[in-house]
């Protein structure tokens, strides 16, 4: 049982880290409260609150998972070396498509609701 827990304690502080060093966290952080407060106060339906919540997760779950191999990165190769450069942009490119992917969500949910 306190396994389970420790697990819960070690994920809080994977976030935690992620928020006290990546400002891409934080600024993803925010959003979410603008669009949890947006689509509470535009009353979404069932079904557009899973993809809002969707674009959400991958956003953020792309953002640690990004943050986590920029560590290992920096943990295996602190020198320059062009394979690093290209898991950390590969990388990257993940979290762009993520995001792209989130806006799409927003623009389609939030922009008729406002017109
Ligand atoms: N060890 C390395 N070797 C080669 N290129 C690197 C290396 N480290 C970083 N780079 C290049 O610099 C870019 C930015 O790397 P960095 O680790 O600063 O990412 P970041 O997204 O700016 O990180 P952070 O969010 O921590 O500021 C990478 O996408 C890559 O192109």
């Amino acid at each position: 049982m306190q396994k389970f827990f420790n697990s819960f304690k070690y994920a809080f502080s994977g976030l935690h880290y992620a928020f006290k060093t990546q400002f891409n966290f934080k600024f993803h952080t925010v959003a979410v409260l603008v669009a949890g407060i947006a689509g509470w106060i535009l009353k979404l339906s069932t079904a557009e609150w899973l993809w809002v919540i969707a674009a959400i997760s991958t956003v953020l779950i792309s953002e640690l998972l990004n943050t986590a191999i920029e560590v290992l990165v920096d943990l295996v190769s602190p020198s320059y070396n062009e394979k690093a450069k290209i898991i950390k942009d590969v990388s990257a490119g993940a979290v762009l498509i993520a995001a792209v992917f989130a806006v799409a969500v927003a623009l389609m949910i939030f922009i008729p609701k406002l017109a």
